[in-house]
């Protein structure tokens, strides 16, 4: 009884402190056999925009646009090839966000549409590029209704894209709640399809083996990743200390039920503090010294969240203890990040330039690969 009542604060508390939101909506979601499901897609806009006035910003990745295609060309289910599902994609996508214009439409609820992929996220400028363009959105109330940009994007419209898309963009946009919108109420201990009487699990404190397992069972038909897309993105969105919600997207109520604190769905529990509040904490401290990157650090901090690493280190300045917040600058002297060190100020200039293993024996001792770990480094913004 008691633990229950914790696990409804808990929901509550991490609800009603979330205010930039991912909702992903499964196709199995919003579409029937037919084509699109009008009236869960009305459903859902009513909750989100309810959402909008409460002040909270709200990020929309959805499915549908092949089933909307398959609708239009009036195709029965049926097989078909990889081009054909892009082409159908295509089709449908101009259906599906005329959809959603419509249905926000009757809450005066601006929406845009954004089409991505994944691979694109992964080039500097395209990703700095569409994160300003979401923040730009954000800030003037719109809604982003995001797709995979499916006529480009190969490999992805085969395993579980906008899985992993809705947490690309969790992550970049620093998100404080990733909810899965999909057409089954949470994760089960075993696949329900095989096992009807499996028991639901409404909170997953750590994503270890055993839910790792439950992620081997196929998609449905109209998925694309099933549940393991989910479990592999949830467990990356938890370690960055971001709360993921899997519910069903078609029960009338469930986002009010959801930040009701309502015990619906399965809860995974954040590994640590939020990224963006643990971030903000370090970027407020007084460096004690500096480091000086060369490129290619630079480049792997900014872009690709990666940690500082000794062969990346050309220089310090001024003396630092281990564990002290210090600056990370370029060769031109340009602010790049602030970490805390794992070195002190003598250990860093003996180990500089360095490869890893090295480390080691140049100190005869090894405590730490890298000379700042990623979750101890704030990136400054430009
Ligand atoms: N352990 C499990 N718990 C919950 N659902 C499971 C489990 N194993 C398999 N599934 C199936 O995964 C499906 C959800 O994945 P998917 O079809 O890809 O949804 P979406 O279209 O929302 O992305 C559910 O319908 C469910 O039948
Ligand atoms: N981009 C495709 C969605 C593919 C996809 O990820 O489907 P799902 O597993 O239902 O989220 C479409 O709009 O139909």
């Amino acid at each position: 009884m008691k633990a229950e009542k914790n696990l409804t604060k808990l929901r509550k508390s991490i609800c009603e402190n979330a205010h930039r939101i991912v909702i992903k909506v499964g196709s199995s979601v919003i579409t029937t056999a037919e084509g699109l499901n009008l009236s869960i897609i009305a459903q859902l806009a009513a909750q989100i925009a309810s959402l909008r006035q409460k002040g909270k910003e709200i990020i929309l990745v959805s499915s549908g646009a092949i089933a909307a295609g398959k609708r239009k060309m009036k195709f029965k289910q049926g097989h078909f090839s990889l081009p054909q599902y892009q082409a159908l994609a295509a089709i449908g996508q101009g259906d599906l966000i005329q959809c959603y214009e419509r249905a926000f439409a009757a809450y005066n609820q601006p929406i845009a549409q954004v089409l991505l992929t994944k691979d694109g996220l992964t080039q500097r400028y395209r990703y700095l590029n569409a994160r300003h363009t979401f923040l730009a959105l954000l800030r003037w109330g719109v809604i982003p209704i995001v797709n995979e940009n499916d006529t480009v994007a190969v490999e992805e419209i085969k395993f579980g894209d906008n899985d992993f898309l809705a947490g690309l963009i969790t992550a970049m946009l620093e998100t404080d709640l990733l909810i899965f919108l999909t057409d089954i109420n949470g994760l089960y201990e075993q696949d329900p399809r095989i096992y009807p009487k499996a028991r639901r699990l409404p909170i997953v404190e750590k994503i270890d083996a055993f839910i790792e397992a439950l992620g081997a069972s196929p998609p449905n038909k109209l998925g694309r990743g099933g549940i393991a897309s989910k479990i592999q993105v949830a467990k990356e969105m938890t370690a960055l200390g971001i709360p993921v919600i899997m519910a069903r997207g078609k029960d009338p109520e469930v986002l009010c039920s959801i930040f009701k604190g309502e015990e619906i769905g399965t809860l995974f529990i954040p590994q640590k503090a939020h990224l963006r509040v643990r971030k903000h904490w370090l970027a407020s401290l007084p460096p004690k010294g500096k480091i000086i990157i060369d490129s290619g650090a630079e480049k792997a901090l900014r872009y690709g969240g990666k940690s500082l690493l000794p062969p990346g280190v050309k220089s310090i300045d001024g003396e630092f203890s281990a564990g002290d917040p210090v600056c990370c600058t370029n060769e031109q002297g340009e602010k790049i990040a602030i970490g805390l060190v794992n070195y002190s100020s003598w250990e860093v200039e003996k180990i500089k330039g360095l490869k890893t293993k090295e480390i080691e024996k140049v100190l005869g001792h090894k405590g730490y690969e890298e000379v700042i770990h990623r979750d101890n480094l704030c990136i400054l913004e430009r």
